[in-house]
């Protein structure tokens, strides 16, 4: 019988070949059976769902009808489907449509071969799912939503009542709700935390989503309202800007009532800057509402008085969305709102010079071509009429771009932490200065280290802050103008300042930053330095300098001597009857030329002390008046005996009357007053007038020559030092020094240019000589401080804008005037037609031992040998005459003339007369006894 069949073991593999029990086999075989049927079951399912589908789809109650009078339904299913939707929405409401859906799924999961076991609860789930929406869509939409069956139809409305009877209307809606959730966990086999992240996910997006249309809505929404206010400002500020501008007028003509009218204008700005704050707050939809009109505006502010601490409380007001009606409320009655502080607007200083622009040109008409010319005897001097008239409209003043630029400034400063006001805006022909009052403690360093920081704000090329202006409190910012205004000479020469301007060497440099004219006087300089870099305007500035006094004097009164290394600019003037010597270009004879004017200073001087003038003023005084009675000063001496003052020695016993007549004597032997030492006051040849018609009557020119002449005032240009220094640095540099040191009263005066204020050109004796000062644009801060003692010309805007200093005033801000080259060949060439010059070129010949003052002959110069020589053969000899003979510097001839004096080889000085010559040459008798 074997081994029972319990205890043995068998291997599955064996139970699947032999083992298997009846029933797995029959399973086993029926395996492709079942595959089969679920692949059908799987087709039929999918065809139920699709069918049941479209029929739901394009289910449509009117199909009915249709149906019934034989004509084919819209639904896609035909009469069929549109049967079975009408039950099924009849039966289930909207959860009918989870029926194609629940039987898709089905059929999806049987082509994929999933377990039966599985398909049969999710059926379940299915069908708990169905109904339970069935029973939501009865709560949420029954009576509420218009549909031809009802929202959760019979199954849906019979399982809702006795919910709602149970748990109410909300907590049917929970129970259902999440019987619905779970039913769909189960049915499509998901995690509650899957379904969780997807409906967060999903929230998220959603809300995302609505964000962004949101704030893309509000930023349409800002940008539209924001453009709207800048057209609106905009309009406003044109008006304003309008308006200002005919009421500043005004106020300067009306005094008072146009007073007033300002300061309604000033409430109007003030109002409209309220305005905009108010608009740009969290209240700016409410902004939107339409402002008053200026002129209400303005008569409200006028009432109101500006109060200083309101600012900031309305300020904060306006930023509080519950009271901004409030501060609409306001803005609708202006006269109700004080001006505040902040928003005070600065007054815009306009000087009269600058409200007459418009003016002038009427007024030009009405006054003399020339007010100030002089008829000489034969020289004419120009006209203005030789330069170009420019009858430039004046641009209305931009009152609105002003009060910005304020603004601006202010804000900037704030943002650094610098608080402060500008009350005042003075616009001028090239800058604008803001004049800005910072709070207390403020450091003014702090300020002017501000001044990139401005300059971009402004978007500036240059700004020059002032910290403070000199006697004002406040502190400068000075800004370029977008539309700088050109100042011409013509306007400057036939100004009443260049008119009235005192001294008899008027520089008419330009205006001022408030459109002022601005002439100096060379005599008071009395010597003037310039710097400026390449292409600052220092060229036209010379120009300006020297046409100014061609324009005002004669070739009698002034001579120039004009030194150019350069050889370009001031070679224009060559043979103006002006000039002393041909421009001088070399460098070496420049120095020469230099010598000259110290040793003509030096004669001068003594000229002077001789006469008893002064300075040159004076003693031409004296000279015109003595000519005029046709005397000289010997008779003059004469006339008028100086007052001499005698000692009586009591103690040796001489009395008073023996005294007196020791000294009578005295006199009649020579020992009298006498004005000069040998020299004759009469002219030099040099200084005669070249422009002199010839004496008609030869008799009584020859007495004219014996009357003294008057002596010209002479200017010494250079342009450019520097070339001057590199050739005789030390030379120069005392030549330089003693004239500005001394020539003032001698009627000698100095421009000097250079484009290199570096401290080997601009030595510290030459500086220190020069207390006026004229710069341009300059390279560097440390360039200006060698000029103006301090910064600033680097700041300057190139093209004549300069600043000035003078040993008497603060340094000035001079926008410099302007002549063009065709206008200057105009002027020379009619000085020209007046006639030639008379040079004396000796002046530029190379001098033995012409160091300046220090020669003292000795025993064995051979040049006081060859004096000797030459005064020998002479009858009487002068130090001038001396001079020219030997080409000596004067003071050289002086010394010689003395020691021959000491040596007895001239005779005393004889007052206005040259000295007598004591000796012979050898070989000839002397004819005078004490020799
Ligand atoms: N006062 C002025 N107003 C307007 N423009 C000016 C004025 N001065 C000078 N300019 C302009 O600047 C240019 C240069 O001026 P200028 O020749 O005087 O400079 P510079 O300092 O003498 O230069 P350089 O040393 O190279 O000769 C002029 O051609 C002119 O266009």
């Amino acid at each position: 019988m074997g081994k029972p069949k319990a205890n043995r073991r068998v291997s599955p593999k064996e139970k699947g070949k032999r083992g298997d029990p009846p029933a797995e086999r029959a399973k086993g075989g029926a395996a492709p059976r079942t595959g089969m049927a679920r692949d059908v079951g799987a087709v039929v399912l999918f065809a139920a769902a699709l069918g049941s589908g479209l029929s739901l789809a394009t289910y449509s109650s009117l199909d009915a009808a249709l149906i019934a009078h034989g004509i084919a339904p819209a639904n896609l299913v035909g009469p069929v489907g549109h049967r079975t939707a009408s039950a099924l929405y009849g039966v289930l409401g909207l959860s009918a449509l989870v029926l194609p859906f629940g039987l898709g799924a089905a059929a999806w999961r049987l082509f994929r071969g999933a377990p039966p076991r599985i398909t049969l609860v999710s059926a379940g789930a299915y069908t708990v799912l169905t109904l339970s929406v069935a029973t939501l869509g009865h709560l949420a939409l029954a009576g509420s939503v218009s549909l031809p069956f009802p929202p959760g139809g019979a199954v849906g409305a019979a399982l809702a009542r006795p919910s709602v009877h149970a748990f109410s209307l909300w907590g049917s809606v929970i129970l259902v709700g999440a019987t619905a959730t779970v039913a769909a966990i189960v049915a499509c086999d998901l995690k509650v935390q899957t379904v969780g992240a997807a409906l967060w996910r999903a929230l998220a997006a959603t809300a995302g989503f609505l964000s962004r249309r949101l704030a893309t809505a509000v930023d349409e929404h800002r940008v539209a309202v924001a453009e709207l206010r800048a057209e609106e400002a905009a309009e406003r500020e044109r008006r304003l800007a309008a308006e200002q501008l005919a009421e500043t007028a005004e106020i300067e003509a009306n005094g008072e009532e146009a007073h007033e009218e300002a300061r309604a204008v000033a409430g109007a700005l003030a109002l409209e800057q309220l305005r905009r704050d108010t608009f740009e707050d969290p209240a700016w939809v409410e902004g939107l509402a339409p402002a008053p009109e200026p002129r209400e505006e303005a008569e409200g502010a006028g009432e109101g008085e500006p109060a200083a601490e309101e600012p900031p409380r309305r300020r904060r007001k306006a930023r509080e969305p519950e009271k901004a009606v409030d501060v609409r409320a306001e803005l609708e009655d202006p006269a109700a709102l004080p001006v505040p502080a902040r928003a005070e607007k600065p007054e815009i200083v306009v000087s009269q010079a600058m409200l007459e622009r418009a003016r002038k040109k009427e007024k030009k008409k009405e006054a003399p071509a020339f007010a100030f010319q002089k008829a000489g005897d034969v020289f004419q001097l120009p006209a203005t009429d030789l330069l170009d008239v420019h009858d430039e409209k004046a641009k209305d003043l931009d009152t609105a771009g002003l009060t910005r630029t304020a603004e601006v400034i202010v804000a900037t400063l704030a943002q650094h932490g610098v608080d402060g006001t500008i009350k005042h805006i003075r616009p001028g022909p090239v800058v604008t200065l803001y004049e800005f009052s910072p709070v207390a403690g403020v450091k003014l360093a702090r300020i002017e280290n501000l001044d990139k920081e401005l300059t971009m704000a402004l978007s500036a090329t240059r700004i020059r802050i002032i910290a403070p202006i000199p006697g004002k409190g406040v502190v400068g910012i000075e800004v370029p103008n977008r539309d700088r205004a050109t100042v011409w000479l013509r306007d400057i020469l036939e100004s009443e300042s260049f008119a009235s301007a005192g001294g008899f060497l008027p520089l008419g440099l330009g205006k001022n930053i408030e459109g002022i004219p601005y002439c100096v006087d060379l005599q008071r300089m009395p010597h003037l330095l310039i710097a400026g870099t390449t292409g600052s305007g220092k060229s036209v500035g010379l120009n300006t300098m020297i046409l100014s006094m061609l324009f005002r004097q004669t070739p009698a009164e002034v001579r120039m001597i004009m030194v150019d290394p350069k050889m370009t600019e001031l070679s224009t003037y060559e043979d103006i009857p002006h000039l002393l010597l041909p421009v001088v270009t070399d460098p070496q004879k420049a120095a020469r030329a230099l010598q000259w004017a110290v040793d003509e200073m030096e004669r001068r001087t003594q000229i002077l002390a001789d006469t008893g003038s002064k300075d040159l003023k004076s003693y031409n005084g004296k000279v015109e008046k003595l000519r005029t009675e046709g005397r000289t000063f010997e008779d003059r001496d004469e006339a008028a005996p100086p007052r001499k003052l005698v000692v009586v020695d009591v103690a040796a016993g001489e009395s008073e009357d023996e005294v007196s007549a020791r000294a009578a004597s005295d006199a009649a032997a020579g020992g009298g007053w006498h004005p000069l030492p040998g020299e004759a006051v009469a002219g030099s040849p040099e200084f005669e007038d070249p422009t002199a018609p010839p004496p008609a009557d030869p008799v009584a020119a020859r007495d004219e020559k014996k009357l003294p002449q008057k002596l010209p005032y002479i200017v010494v240009v250079i342009d450019e030092l520097a070339d001057l220094m590199m050739t005789a640095p030390r030379e120069v540099e005392i030549s330089l020094a003693r004239l500005a040191q001394k020539a003032r009263a001698t009627g000698i005066h100095l421009i000097v240019a250079t484009q290199r204020p570096s401290t080997d050109v601009v030595t510290g004796m030459i500086k220190n000589n020069f207390p006026a000062r004229i710069t341009f644009r300059l390279a560097s801060r440390h360039d200006s401080q060698t000029i103006i003692n301090g910064p600033g010309a680097e700041t300057l805007l190139g093209d004549g804008d300069m600043l000035v200093l003078t040993a008497t005033a603060p340094v000035t801000r001079v926008q410099g005037a302007f002549v063009s080259e065709e206008e200057l060949h105009r002027v020379v060439g009619f000085l020209k037609e007046q006639g030639k010059p008379v040079y004396d070129e000796s002046i530029l010949k190379a001098r033995e031992g012409a160091g300046p003052g220090g020669y003292d002959p000795d025993e064995d110069d051979p040049v006081y040998d060859q004096a000797i020589d030459l005064v020998s053969r002479m009858e009487e000899v002068s130090v001038s005459k001396l001079q020219r003979e030997m080409r000596l510097g004067y003071n050289k001839a002086a010394k010689i003339i003395e020691r021959m004096e000491r040596e007895g080889i001239v005779g005393p000085p004889n007052g206005v007369k040259p000295r007598q010559v004591l000796i012979r040459p050898a070989g000839e008798t002397s004819a005078i006894p004490n020799v």
